[in-house]
């Protein structure tokens, strides 16, 4: 048998096996919300809980509006990585030799079907600090992330209460924002469904936010200039 490295060997057997399957890896700027314009790593994490990925289930899943490919491991920087040390390894040279301001967000699909407390360790151990970008449905890991957004879907139960940002996909007819005001979240914002009516939920979402100052739009800003 092949011989583990005595720290490996004294590690509980869920951390040291433990397999990420990650869709892609790549370094841009985080287009939307509070830290839009921040470089960061995009560590997409493969499927969701909300939708299979597939075109022919998008009708009938809980989650119908994603603008994400999240099946697989085949984009790039994706593929299944054993251990936190090695998924974080990943995102450290994705990052490059820069030392400060470190910043990784993890997304997907839905990370914190993933996402555990020795990943987000490693990934501070490297230097970052580690975002996530969940829909809310799942409870957070232990330690838990440096920033945490939230986007609710109508109809699926939220597991967390508060968090940095709310970011509240608009419209969604069956979740008004109002109905999500006694949450504990530090900035709420309304980020427009983009889709064929785009142009139009703009509009929307701005006359919102005109008349309710405590949500502010959120444009995905990475989509109007064209990068990943
Ligand atoms: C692809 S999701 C992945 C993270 C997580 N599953 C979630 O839903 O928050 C990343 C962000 O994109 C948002 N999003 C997905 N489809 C969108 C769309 N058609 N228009 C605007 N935002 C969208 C989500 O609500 C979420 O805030
Ligand atoms: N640039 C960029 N910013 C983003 N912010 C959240 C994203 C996501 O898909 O989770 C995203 C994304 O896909 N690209
Ligand atoms: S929950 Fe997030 S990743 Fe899953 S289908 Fe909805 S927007 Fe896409
Ligand atoms: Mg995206």
């Amino acid at each position: 048998m092949d011989p583990a490295p005595l720290e490996l060997a004294a590690a509980p057997a869920s951390a040291r096996d433990r397999a990420y399957r990650v869709k892609e890896m790549h370094l841009t700027l985080q287009g939307e919300g509070i830290h839009a314009g921040r470089a960061a790593v995009f560590l997409r994490f493969a499927g969701c809980n909300l939708w299979s990925g597939r075109e022919a289930d998008r009708a009938t899943a809980a989650c119908r509006f994603c603008d994400t490919d999240f099946v697989g491991t085949d984009g790039p920087g994706g593929g299944t990585f054993r251990g936190p040390e090695a998924l974080a390894d990943a995102a450290a040279e994705c990052w490059g030799r820069r030392s400060e301001h470190r910043f990784v967000v993890c997304t997907g699909g839905e990370p914190l079907l993933q996402l555990d407390g020795p990943a987000i360790a490693a990934l501070r151990a490297r230097g970052f600090e580690v975002a996530v970008e969940t829909n809310g449905t799942r409870p957070l890991p232990d330690p838990a992330p440096d920033w945490v957004t939230v986007s609710p879907k109508a109809g699926q139960p939220l597991a967390l209460g508060g968090g940095d940002e709310l970011k509240l996909v608009y419209p969604q007819p069956a979740l008004r924002p109002e109905s999500l005001n006694a949450l504990g979240f530090r900035h709420r914002l309304l980020q427009p469904m983009d889709g064929p009516a785009q142009a139009e939920n703009t509009q929307l979402a701005v006359a919102y936010c005109l008349a309710n100052p405590a949500w502010r739009l959120s444009v995905q800003t990475h989509k109007v200039i064209g990068i990943a």
